[in-house]
């Protein structure tokens, strides 16, 4: 084993690390807000999804991903997945008054 290798391996990790924290919390951040769009949209009668939105976000972020050398396909794939359990909350909060994670389930 390379000492070397090994310590350079081990701060990368450190940095992969804090990296997968941060986007934790700012996740944690982004449903914050998106539960209170849906409380807000089940309150006043509006549809779970906005197509029209998405779309705007979506060529958003594929140009922001072009620019920050990251696959555009990627990011929009991304988003996608983000939106579909965003939707799935709102729906949920629409029927029930509020979103069940698999922990409060
Ligand atoms: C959060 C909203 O609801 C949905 C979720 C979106 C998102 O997570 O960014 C965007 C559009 C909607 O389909 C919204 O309408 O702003």
């Amino acid at each position: 084993m390379d000492d070397a290798a090994l310590a350079q391996l081990a701060a990368l990790r450190r940095s992969i690390d804090n990296i997968d924290a941060a986007l934790i919390h700012l996740l944690a951040e982004r449903f914050t807000r998106t539960q209170a769009v849906g409380r807000l949209k089940a309150a006043s009668g509006m549809p779970p999804s906005d197509p029209e939105r998405e779309r705007q976000q979506i060529a958003r972020l594929r140009a922001l991903a072009i620019d920050a050398q990251l696959d555009p396909a990627f990011a929009e794939k991304w988003f996608n997945f983000v939106v579909a359990e965003v939707i799935h909350h709102h729906e949920q909060i629409a029927t029930t008054g509020t979103v069940q994670t698999a922990d409060s389930a």
